[in-house]
């Protein structure tokens, strides 16, 4: 079956946007991620956006460390260096399995949250270092929120939870965007597992909506097969790829569950030569509940055969508790 779902059928009649919502929970609780078309993001945004990524991460080091991440993991805004910030230490947190093996990402970043945030303000380079970029960026956030709902609408009715219950824990899009820059490196970098270009973690959020160029190399975790990553070939970069995160398998208690992600080799490189692996580029937005929302498993996912399993805790809290180890 293909995986590739026609978003623009959630507007359709109420036949099609059952199926397509029916289709976009099989998806996500069998491949682990679906890939979206016709989302309503136009092509030209996506090129755009696409385009001030790699003006940004071209700038000068000295030009991005203007806008530095802090050396801590909060407020987790601004650029991160390669090498500043360690996915592998959280590989394997939902699955309980020993963490802290140490392997080097290879990547630069940049952390955005919402222009309007209560708590936090987003850290951008001067505006002549790259005119447009802060006001592009800003308002694609906006763009990708209206997205976001309208998935979140889909899941629910799949669920059979109230849409207006997911939207109001939704409600401050308290949500955070990263553009992600993997330099080209010959692959013997990655030849004996101490380096990679993101280890195998799992989102935080409800969900994450991914935009990716045409290297490759992202691969996630079958869900019906445990330690089996698959590859996600591009689709284009227009397409959307959708998981699922961590604070949504909480909700659900474990109805869904959170898709296991790394991104390594592109399948067009041979493992261990001495081919340089090309640059690649992509774009993360990761939709959050409400900093003050609660965790706690949703009534109807709690039966006699099904007990909760999980304490509750603040989206905030929890959220803190998984980036903290992310930059130590
Ligand atoms: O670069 C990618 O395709 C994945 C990035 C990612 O998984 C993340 O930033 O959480
Ligand atoms: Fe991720």
């Amino acid at each position: 079956m293909s995986s590739v779902i026609d978003l623009s059928l959630l507007k359709g009649t109420p036949e099609e946007k059952a199926a397509t919502s029916a289709a976009l929970l099989h998806t996500l609780k069998t491949r682990g991620v679906a890939q979206l078309k016709n989302h309503g993001l136009p092509e030209d945004l996506i090129s755009e956006m696409f385009d001030y990524t790699r003006r940004f991460f071209s700038l000068s080091l000295e030009d991005k460390m203007t806008a530095k991440h802090p050396p801590q993991a909060n407020p987790n805004r601004g650029y991160s260096f390669v090498g500043q910030e360690s996915v592998s230490a959280i590989s394997g947190y939902e699955k309980g399995l020993p963490q802290g093996q140490a392997v080097r990402d290879i990547k630069e970043t940049l952390d955005i949250g919402a222009a309007n945030d209560d708590l936090v303000d987003n850290i951008w380079v001067a505006d002549e270092k790259l005119p447009g970029f802060r006001k592009f960026m800003e308002d694609f956030y906006t763009s990708c929120f209206k997205v976001e709902l309208e998935i979140l609408d889909a899941l629910a009715q799949a669920l059979g939870v109230s849409s207006s219950d997911l939207r109001a824990l939704h409600s401050k899009a308290e949500n955070e965007f990263r553009l992600l820059h993997y330099p080209a490196i010959p692959a013997s970098e990655l030849a004996d597992g101490t380096a990679t270009r993101i280890a195998e973690h799992t989102d935080f959020g409800t969900i994450t909506m991914l935009f990716q160029d045409s290297t490759g190399g992202l691969q996630v975790e079958d869900q019906q097969n445990p330690g089996v990553f698959r590859g996600v070939e591009s689709g284009g970069k227009s397409e959307i790829i959708l998981n699922i995160g961590d604070s949504l398998q909480r909700l659900t208690n474990d109805t869904f569950r959170a898709a296991c992600h790394r991104v390594t080799y592109p399948p067009t490189v041979k493992v261990g030569s001495d081919e340089l692996i090309p640059e690649r580029y992509s774009i993360a937005y990761f939709a959050k509940p409400n900093r003050i929302a609660s965790l706690f498993p949703l009534k109807k996912f709690i039966t006699p055969s099904t007990p909760c399993k999980y304490e509750d805790i603040t989206a905030w809290d929890y959220n803190n508790l998984r980036i903290a180890k992310l930059f130590s």
